[in-house]
């Protein structure tokens, strides 16, 4: 692993109006880390990613990605970077390898490369014949299949994955963790936001845990499994505060009585 960041995040700091949900994070990422970032509901993910990608402009702080400054150069940025959202609109009017065009010539993508690329990934991912159909007749996991590939037709350094397992079956999931795996020997690294922590457990080789728009976790499983002998599961509740989830579902139960 290089001992230069890829992405340095210092003082991100972000509100939206008069709500400040980013609360001056600061953090080095480093070249072929699988970072699981991992929050309760509104704790800050989505917006931490958001502002990665440069889909937020305004926000205060620095992010360094390779070099290039967000606040001055997000153009250069987005071209290193996949970006699988959560819940996109995929346009489903096309059929896949419409919209893998469409994507692929965003990132100035040749035509030939664009096409053969479209074409292998639609098979390994089990939709090789499916590339020519209208995807509104396609199921959720499908679809969610093609943004998958959208995310990574062209070959980026960093992959940043919002929760990308949601509709996805049993199978897929298996083979989304190994090929996470993969793309990181490959050198890749991957900003991974999920709820799923079984699966946070295994493909990360670093976890950050977000609570309220700070950092309060930030370590390899293993590490944090030392210091409080826990599953992740178990972990992200002590530290977030919701140790007795009983709690909860007592009074759900008893709103029936
Ligand atoms: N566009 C917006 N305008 C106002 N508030 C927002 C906006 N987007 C997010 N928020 C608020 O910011 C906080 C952080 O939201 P964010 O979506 O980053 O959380 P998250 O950790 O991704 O949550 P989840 O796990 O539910 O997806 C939440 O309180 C949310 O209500």
């Amino acid at each position: 692993m290089s001992d230069q960041p890829l992405i340095q995040i210092s003082n991100l700091t972000k509100s939206y109006g008069s709500k400040l949900v980013l609360k001056g994070l600061s953090l080095d990422i480093y070249p072929g880390q699988v970072i699981g970032y991992i929050g309760p509901n509104g704790a800050g993910k989505s917006t931490t990613v958001k502002i990665l990608t440069g889909l937020i402009p305004d926000f205060e702080g620095e992010v360094i990605v390779d070099g290039f400054n967000m606040a001055t150069n997000a153009l250069d940025i987005k071209k290193l970077i996949g970006y699988v959202p959560e819940n996109a609109e995929i346009y489903d009017v096309l059929t896949p390898m419409e919209y893998l065009d469409f994507i692929g010539k965003l990132y100035g993508m040749e035509e030939k490369v664009l096409n053969d690329r479209a074409r292998r990934l639609l098979t390994a991912f089990g939709l090789g014949t499916n590339g020519d159909d209208r995807m509104d007749t396609f199921s959720k996991g499908m679809k969610q299949k093609v943004l998958l590939i959208s995310g990574i037709i062209h070959n980026p350094k960093i992959i940043i994955l919002d929760e990308p397992l949601s509709g996805l079956d049993a199978n897929a999931v298996i083979m989304i963790k190994e090929l996470i795996m993969r793309l990181s020997q490959e050198g890749k690294t991957i900003f991974y936001c999920s709820h799923m922590m079984d699966v946070v457990e295994k493909v990360s080789d670093r976890i950050l845990l977000i609570n309220k728009g700070e950092i309060i976790a930030d370590g390899t499983f293993e590490s944090l499994k030392q210091n409080h002998s826990d599953t992740l599961e178990r972990i992200f509740s002590k530290l977030t505060g919701r140790d007795d989830s009983n709690t909860e579902t007592d009074a759900i139960i008893n709103a029936f009585d």
